[in-house]
């Protein structure tokens, strides 16, 4: 159960934003007042109040991601709902949205709901479960879909991530099913057909290692089908994971014609290259592939203008079995949640195509927005503002860290990001006012302030 929150903080000297340092005063699960550096009066009385010194720490709204991996039920051997969410505090985030390709799927209000009970439970962030489009992600029968979204999970994104929702009909389907509740379909746009025995992105390091080709096309064919789809059925379409150039420009092109349509970029497609296949090193296997140097030019351009909208971790825990092999047996995918922020900062901050209140924007208040958990008691994805939720991420933007798999919190190493110095460090998490890291560390739910359990 997530207890209410007692201590008293004062984040002071805090930038929101990135802004002017002023004293933020977390108390009652809200932020009850913004004060001059120095004069937050609950700074003084002691009793029950710990003062953060926050010098420097940009303050941002709890990150929020949508799409996140957690694998249970079935796979706890590489993530549980427990230490997929203490990895997601520790990354600065207060919401996740777990993914249904579990085992079983998450394709009925059973399993959304343990999902979901397991998440409040665990009390690190909010979990919200992404329903199934189809029953057992087969493609073939669309999904309980309504009696997910009455649940007490209260689902609202279905996705069948992981595989492509390919059948057109089945798609337009789930597009006019989602519209009686405001739901979105999240889609992992891959044609299968173009893309069978794929093992990375189809271009010159494909050609040079022998490994068969993911085309470009593969994704942008079901992009441009999905957008007419969506401005057809007037419904909201989600295009997880945009990985190329030609992506961009279509996502572009439906959003200059009207079209209800998000997109999300992942921090390793801003970043990361086909090139790191000439290594045959499984970990920089994922899905969809890491592309060619254009494309990534192309989805940071994408990014900055606004065509994307949010940056989702695609976090994707894979046991040690599972990627300790040869390339074409491995797993796809790589974590990410422990990360993304400072590949945010790296590739967008530090190089100013983003500011501060875009990263707020494309990492908390967008993603809260698609997945409608922007309203409520549990409102995620606020302004940092009195009366707002305690929701609330500081963030040392000078701090610089060498990246090590073996001391995440995430239960699995398959970092690309593994030796690579990255800026930037969670100093704190709050959720609801609650402290769920402190000095960098994750404080478990029942802890005092100093991280003792009581
Ligand atoms: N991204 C990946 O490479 N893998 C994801 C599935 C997915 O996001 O498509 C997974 O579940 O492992
Ligand atoms: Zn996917
Ligand atoms: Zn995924």
């Amino acid at each position: 159960m997530s207890s209410a929150a007692t201590t008293t903080y004062v984040l002071r000297g805090a930038r929101p934003l990135g802004g002017e340092p002023v004293d933020l005063v977390l108390s009652g699960g809200v932020i009850a007042e913004i004060a001059p550096v120095g004069a937050a009066r609950a700074g003084s009385e002691g009793d029950g109040t710990v003062v953060v010194d926050a010098t420097g720490l940009v303050a941002l709204p709890g990150l929020v991601d949508l799409h996140t991996h957690l694998r249970e039920p079935g796979r706890e051997d590489a993530e549980t709902i427990g230490s997929g969410t203490r990895a997601a505090a520790a990354g600065g985030f207060t919401a996740v949205h777990a993914m249904a390709n579990t085992t079983p799927v998450a394709d009925t209000a059973g399993v959304v709901e343990q999902v979901w009970r397991l998440g409040r439970d665990a009390g690190w962030v909010d979990v919200h479960p992404v329903g199934a489009v189809s029953v057992g992600l087969a493609g073939q029968q669309l999904a309980e879909l309504g009696a997910m979204a009455d649940s007490a999970a209260r689902v609202r994104v279905f996705s069948d991530d992981g595989k492509c929702v390919d059948d057109p009909i089945l798609m337009r389907r789930a597009l006019e099913y989602v519209k009686a509740f405001d739901g979105v379909v999240a889609q992992h746009a891959q044609e299968p057909r173009l893309t069978e025995g794929a093992q990375m992105n189809e271009g010159v390091v494909s050609a040079e290692l022998g490994l068969a080709g993911w085309p470009a096309v593969a994704e942008e064919a079901i992009i441009a089908r999905d957008v007419l789809l969506a401005e057809h059925v007037g419904s909201r379409l989600h295009v997880c994971h945009l990985s190329t150039a030609g992506s961009v420009e279509i996502v572009r092109w439906a959003k200059g014609r009207g079209i209800d349509v998000t997109a999300e970029v992942t921090p390793h497609h801003l970043v990361l290259t086909d090139d790191l296949a000439r290594g045959y090193d499984p970990t920089f296997k994922v899905n969809p592939p890491l592309r060619t140097a254009e494309d990534v030019e192309a989805v940071r351009e994408g990014l900055a203008d606004g065509t994307i909208d949010i940056v989702a971790t695609d976090h994707a825990p894979h046991a040690r079995e599972d990627k300790d092999c040869e390339w074409a047996a491995a797993a796809f995918g790589m974590t990410g949640l422990e990360t993304a922020l400072s590949v945010v900062q790296q590739t967008m901050v530090d190089t100013g195509r983003l500011t501060w209140a875009d990263v707020a924007r494309v990492l908390s208040s967008a993603p809260a927005r698609i997945g409608r958990i922007d309203a409520g008691e549990h409102a995620q994805g606020r302004p940092l503002e009195v009366g707002e939720p305690a929701n609330v991420t500081l963030v040392d933007p000078a701090a610089r860290r060498v990246v090590d798999g073996a001391g995440q919190a995430t239960a699995s190493t398959n970092t690309p990001f593994q030796g690579r110095e990255l800026p930037g460090a969670v100093v704190a998490t709050f959720l609801r006012g609650r402290a769920t890291v402190l000095d960098g560390a994750p404080v478990p739910a029942g802890a005092d302030a100093r991280g003792v359990r009581a």
